[in-house]
């Protein structure tokens, strides 16, 4: 068997293209959304990542708004750009960039953060609008699998699913929306915890591999015919991208996400659909 590709590429640029017009409904009615980034620190990737979403935000129109502060930055420097951008209305929607410098307080920085403006899903109150099953921006990468598996036409229904890994952007929320009414699936959470990883994953109908180990998941850990979403980003000493999933496996898995070109642009369409979504509510509340 030769896995087809969950092609993230193909399913990010069409919902971009939807976008484009929904924005520029918006904006004829005198709205336009802004996404506001924060960055601190010089970490290659997330310098890539953030300059993505400002290139995103260009394509389909959104305005854009950079925060950006050195790596020495302090809590209260950091903190202090949350509640400019809290305050700022031209930033509809913002997300801080993860993961901060060390000796930063990660979570003090998310909870301080405006939930109505919180592009990512990442604030305790919409996690827990989440969990309470209530209307919330979601999480994008979790939010992102779950369209490119539909987009595709793989089955989450019934499905058994193994998430392997445990972060808050991945890990953690991805259970909670793969397990609502409308996704309807088996969840088990696996983590460096887990005693026997190969025995869940034998039995999944979907992976989804958010371990950052590289090659972690191997041919002979999936069943044949089942989906893999490649969510890990490890770097070879070229800065290569090494995923959780070995080359081997899309010889036995019917889907696979290559990485990069899967989840990755998915994560960024989503945000855009975070933003859009919040200024669509707002306009619906004038
Ligand atoms: N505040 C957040 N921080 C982080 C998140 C997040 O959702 N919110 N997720 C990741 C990083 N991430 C988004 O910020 C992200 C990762 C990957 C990509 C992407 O487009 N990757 C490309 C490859 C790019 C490359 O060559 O390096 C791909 O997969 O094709 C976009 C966004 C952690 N932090």
């Amino acid at each position: 068997m030769s896995a087809q590709i969950l092609d993230g590429k193909a399913t990010a640029a069409a919902i971009k293209s939807d976008l484009t017009v929904r924005v520029a409904a918006l904006k004829e009615k005198g709205i336009t959304p802004g996404l506001g980034t924060v960055l601190v620190g010089d970490d290659p990737a997330s310098q890539k990542y953030v300059a993505g979403k400002h290139r995103d935000c260009a394509q389909v129109g959104l305005a854009s708004i950079q925060r950006t502060l050195p790596a020495t930055a302090t809590q209260e420097e950091i903190e202090a750009v949350v509640r400019e951008l809290n305050e700022d209305p031209a930033c509809t929607g913002y997300i801080v960039q993860l993961p901060l410098p060390k000796g930063i307080d990660e979570n003090r920085i998310l909870e301080l953060m405006d939930p109505a403006k919180d592009a990512d899903g990442l604030h305790p109150t919409n996690l827990g609008r989440l969990v309470l099953n209530e209307p919330a921006p979601l999480p994008c990468t979790p939010n992102g699998i779950v369209t490119l598996l539909r987009a595709h036409g793989v089955e989450i229904n019934g499905a058994e699913v193994v998430v392997v890994g445990r972060g808050v952007t991945i890990g953690r929320p991805m259970p909670l929306i793969l397990t609502r009414r409308s996704e309807n699936a088996t969840v088990t959470q696996c983590h460096t915890g887990t005693r026997d990883l190969s025995a869940h994953l034998r039995n999944a109908d979907i992976i989804v591999a958010a371990a950052g180990v590289p090659h972690l998941i191997k041919a002979e850990d999936v069943k044949p015919g089942a989906a893999v979403l490649d969510v890990g980003v490890s770097r070879n000493g070229e800065g290569k991208i090494l995923g959780d999933v070995d080359p081997g496996v899309a010889e036995v898995a019917a889907w696979i996400s290559p990485n990069p070109g899967g989840v990755g642009p998915m994560t960024r369409a989503q945000l855009l659909v975070n933003v859009v979504e919040a200024a669509e509510r707002a306009a619906a509340a004038l």
